[in-house]
């Protein structure tokens, strides 16, 4: 904790390695990994080269054998195939899990309503899970990674099975998960999902993950700086627009440095939060100095 107002750390993988057995080969090793918010990443490799390991380890529902992941925000997960065999209808699965995740359960059903509707899958909504057809249920499965708006998705080919219309809408809604700050995760075997839209692309390869080349850095262009204040022990809210760097800023208050592109999305958020931030300055952050890091801050 810094001064009086508290933020959440970034979620980082130090150190993490993954191996099915105390004998079986690392399918992956010294993974090394800062997960950006309101960031789009993509990860590539080829078949068995431990991509949907890499999936599962973000999203929580694996542990990795060595190292750590931290500062997970709340995630969601979904995978290629969905288990349609759940005893209930689409609409109740979908309630249930918006439950799980905090919402109400009006907020839950309205939203499950909602998603069911962009899918073009309403008409299903009283529909029991194992009676409804491949493309349907990972509708069904896509609804749920977005119903409560997760700071972190994570997509293993949610795209397969999805009839042209619900790959188009999905497209649409990862980039409004992206713009409300949240972290998007994908594998997708085919090259051209969301071409051009990934803040970085990760190669999984041999068991070590590195990013590949001639992708922007998440956080690229001119940058701004933020100074707010809180109310004491205040959290900043969760996903906050273009997922800014967070420091404390003296006299207990907190400074965010961000891409200027997503600056004044931010102060909306925070001018909307409740309890409400107090915005102190706004200013440009430095140009970059030679002597100072990647951030544009002098060095020390
Ligand atoms: N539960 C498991 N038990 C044992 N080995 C596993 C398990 N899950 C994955 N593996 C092995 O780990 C390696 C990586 O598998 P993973 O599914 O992560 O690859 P992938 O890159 O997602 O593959 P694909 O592109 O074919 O979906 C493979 O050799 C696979 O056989």
């Amino acid at each position: 904790m810094h001064g009086r107002a508290r933020y959440r750390e970034r979620m980082r993988l130090r150190g993490v390695g993954r191996r099915y057995g105390p004998r079986g080969p690392w399918v992956l090793r010294d993974i090394d990994l800062e997960v950006p918010q309101g960031a789009l990443l993509r990860v590539e490799g080829g078949n068995g080269s431990g991509k949907s390991t890499l999936l599962r380890l973000l999203a929580g529902l694996d542990a990795p054998t060595a190292g750590r992941i931290t500062g997970r925000p709340r995630t969601a997960y979904v995978p290629e195939r969905f288990p349609a065999a759940l005893p209930f209808t689409a609409l109740g699965y979908l309630t249930d899990l918006g439950r799980v995740h905090g919402l109400s359960r009006s907020a839950a059903a309205h939203g499950a309503r909602v998603w069911l509707e962009r899918f073009g899958a309403g008409e299903h909504a009283r529909t029991p899970l194992s009676e409804l057809s491949k493309g349907t249920s990972q509708k069904v499965a896509v609804a749920q990674g977005l119903l409560a708006a997760p700071g972190l998705l994570v997509l293993d080919e949610a795209w397969t099975g999805l009839d042209r219309a619900s790959r188009i809408v999905l497209d649409g809604a990862v980039a409004e998960r992206v713009a409300a700050g949240g972290t998007v995760v994908f594998v997708d075997h085919d090259p051209r999902r969301l071409a051009g839209k990934p803040d970085a692309v990760h190669r999984v390869e041999s068991a070590r993950l590195t990013a590949v080349a001639g992708q922007p850095a998440a956080d690229s262009g001119p940058r701004v700086r933020i100074e707010v204040e809180g109310p004491p022990g205040a959290r900043l809210p969760e996903a906050l627009p273009g997922g800014p760097d967070v420091a404390p800023a003296a006299p207990a208050g907190l400074r965010l440095t961000v891409a200027a592109a997503h600056s004044d999305a931010l102060l909306r958020a925070l001018l909307a939060a409740r309890p409400a931030w107090h915005i102190r300055t706004v200013t440009p952050a430095h140009p970059v100095h030679p002597h100072g890091n990647d951030r544009g801050e002098p060095g020390r």
